[in-house]
């Protein structure tokens, strides 16, 4: 058995609305790194951690954490759609142990998920099926939230799981770092815009090219310096990537939900993402970052980050 950990930034904006030409090719080297990285160490299932948009997860009914044991891409932003390889044993079993471990996920049968569990897939993998996964969704947008907390007990409870397993797992974070995209929020929502956020599932083309392309618009909004969101926090981004590459999760995760608010943004809070799968990777010993790359680029939304790591 062995363990590796990726994490990164994601953005719908990458290849929508892209920063200049040369940005862009550092983050595809650094993404190309990271897939060379997962290449050679060849995982036999990969175990994701990541957030959802209003796509797969509704306030219909919103749980904190929900491990699938089947799951579909619902192919936002024109990301592939379709099925991945989830291994449903492997997500039995998971799930099992980390709620006997004490923590409360939920278990999908039938899991929509989007570009949150769907484009680190495609940073690392050639298709979303080449090696078996388990999807483990973390709220992060849909108030009210439990405590950063959570996330690490949920990673930590994982990693246990997935070391009893006896393969190479891969973990995989998505999301972050600091940013504030125009993700809607229950507290200031219409009525129509609180009804797709709770029966919204499944909107037509036409609904989710109008969504797309208001998120394009945003982002050039954003980029020329609309107070509408809040800023990039370079120095706030730098001291998450810190705190995680030296195991200080109490850094993070034992400060109030406000604060990631605040200092990064609303959906700073994907950070639990990260928190999660490096506390999974910490429940198999000490660790060391590898390779750790960092811009802010407006352009995608994004304090843009990827990390790989290892056991040491
Ligand atoms: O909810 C949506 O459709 C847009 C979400 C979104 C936008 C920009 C950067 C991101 O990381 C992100 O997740
Ligand atoms: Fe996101």
């Amino acid at each position: 058995m062995s363990v590796a950990l990726c994490a990164t930034s994601h953005s719908p904006l990458i290849g929508l609305h892209d920063p200049e030409p040369s940005v862009r090719a550092e983050v595809d080297g650094v993404l190309s790194a990271a897939r060379a990285f997962v290449a050679d160490f060849d995982p036999e299932l990969v175990v994701v951690f990541a957030p959802d948009h209003y796509n797969g997860f509704l306030y219909e009914l919103m749980p904190s954490f929900c491990v699938g044991a089947a799951a579909t891409s619902v192919g936002d932003y024109g990301l592939p759609t379709g099925p991945l390889d989830v291994d449903r044993d492997a997500a039995q079993t998971i799930a099992e142990t980390v709620l006997a471990a004490g923590v409360d996920v939920a278990l999908s049968l039938d899991m929509q998920v989007d570009h949150g569990f769907v484009q680190p897939l495609t940073f690392l993998f050639d298709s979303l099926t080449q090696v078996p996964i388990v999807p483990i969704f973390i709220n992060c947008v849909a108030e009210p939230l439990g405590p950063a907390t959570r996330a690490r007990h949920l990673g930590a409870a994982v990693g246990t799981a997935s070391a009893a397993l006896g393969r190479r797992v891969l973990f995989v974070g998505s999301g972050g770092l600091s940013h504030d995209p125009p993700v809607p929020r229950l507290a200031e929502a219409t009525p129509e815009v609180a009804l797709r956020l709770t029966h919204g599932r499944n909107p037509t083309r036409e609904q989710r090219a109008v969504r797309e392309s208001g998120t394009v618009t945003a982002a050039g909004e954003f980029v020329r310096g609309s107070a509408a969101y809040r800023p990039l926090n370079p120095a706030w981004d730098d001291l998450v990537l810190r705190s995680l590459a030296s195991a200080d999760f109490a850094a993070l995760d034992e400060q109030s939900n406000t604060w990631f608010v605040e200092e990064g943004g609303h959906s700073a809070h994907e950070v639990r993402t990260w928190i999660a799968a490096y506390a999974a990777l910490a429940a198999q010993g000490p660790y060391e970052v590898v390779s750790s790359y960092y811009r802010a680029i407006p352009e995608w939304f994004a304090g843009f980050a990827t990390t790989c790591a290892v056991p040491r």
